[in-house]
């Protein structure tokens, strides 16, 4: 039997994942963060609006096995060394989850799953929530079950797994599972920069409770931007209210934030979630990446590009 054959046959068995069995887990960018109120739970009640930045980790089906519904995983990639590929990590959680939802598991494929890790961990740009998204997703895909039921095991994962099961731009509420569709945004680029430290999220979150600042109202936004002037303008009257928590806690934000700022063609700076990710926004992807390679001398984790428009999604 020639190797091809081989192949083949394994290909028939079901024991080779087909190539298309491959999601991205986009990172997803807050361009403003407001806290609303407080839930009796501890959570709070946010308005933000997330977009989803051209950088993503990829997970990807390597085989399929023998029944069960059983998933392991393997890391690699730039980050794969920050994370564990035990029970807690968010893809296995989010397979557990999806399975725990079908009558028959038994009768489902085993999926070994690899995770190339892109994004930084604990870096305010939901990576662990595109992973856990882009796992049911695949896994709904790998096991043949049908998309519509996804929604409400993602809001059992974590605040920001529903926005990134969707993985486009969206206005998000409550404490994140709210969704409702983003203004349309124009032609744009955006930067990202990480200093290379790990941040939390419930910390930020309690220091900004110490802080005693004031809930916030909602943003007011159009249905639409026509330039990026005109959004940059509108950002500027909202804020991300975890900034300033965070910079107290990890002052290189602030030197980060000053550095895109200063950026030729930077509209707007700022802080991503909890951080400690901040984005800048560029009227074309040039300017982006001519602003990524300048800042990435510094040894900080850089990505540029242009935003993905409505039809990528
Ligand atoms: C900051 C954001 O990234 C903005 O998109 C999200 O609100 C955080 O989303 P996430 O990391 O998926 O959050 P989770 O894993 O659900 O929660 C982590 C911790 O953040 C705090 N948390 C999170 C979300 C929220 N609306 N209120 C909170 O207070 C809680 O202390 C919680 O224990
Ligand atoms: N696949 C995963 N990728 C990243 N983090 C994971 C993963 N699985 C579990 N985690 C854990 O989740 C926590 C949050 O990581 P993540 O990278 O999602 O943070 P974040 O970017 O700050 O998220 P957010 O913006 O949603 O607050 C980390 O403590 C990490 O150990």
């Amino acid at each position: 039997m020639t190797s091809f054959d081989q192949a083949r046959a394994a290909h028939a068995q079901g024991a080779l994942a087909r190539p298309a069995l491959a999601r991205h887990a986009l990172a997803k960018i807050n361009l403003f963060l407001h806290i609303t109120g407080r839930r009796e739970n501890g959570y709070h009640e946010l308005d933000s609006l997330a977009i989803f930045a051209p950088a993503a980790d990829r997970l990807y089906v390597e085989r399929t096995g023998a029944c069960g519904g059983h998933a392991i995983l393997t890391l690699k990639g730039p980050f794969g060394d920050g994370l564990t590929a035990g029970e807690d990590n968010l893809v296995l959680r989010a397979v557990h989850a999806l399975r725990a939802t079908v009558a028959d598991p038994a009768a489902l494929p085993d999926l070994a799953l690899v995770l190339d890790k892109r994004l930084p961990v604990a870096s305010g740009i939901g990576g662990g929530s595109a992973d856990a998204a882009a796992a049911l997703r695949l896994a709904a895909a790998a096991w043949g079950l049908k998309k519509d039921g996804l929604a409400p095991i993602a809001a059992t994962l974590g605040a920001d797994v529903p926005v990134c099961l969707a993985q486009r731009p969206a206005r998000m509420q409550g404490i994140g599972e709210i969704l409702s569709p983003a203004p349309a945004l124009p032609p744009c680029a955006i930067l990202l920069v990480n200093p290379g430290v790990a941040v939390p999220t419930p910390v930020v979150f309690k220091a900004w409770k110490d802080s005693g600042a004031p809930f916030r109202p909602p943003a007011r936004l159009p249905a639409r931007w026509d330039d990026l002037d005109a959004m940059a303008a509108d950002l500027r009257e909202t804020e991300n209210d975890l900034q300033p928590p965070a910079i107290a806690l990890f002052p290189v934000i602030e030197t980060v934030i000053e550095a895109i700022a200063a950026q030729p063609g930077c509209r707007i700076a700022r802080m991503s979630g909890s951080g400690a990710t901040c984005f800048g926004l560029f009227g074309t992807e040039d300017e982006a990446k001519a602003a990524a390679r300048r800042l990435a001398v510094r040894e900080w984790w850089t990505e540029a590009g242009a935003l993905p428009d409505d039809t990528a999604f």
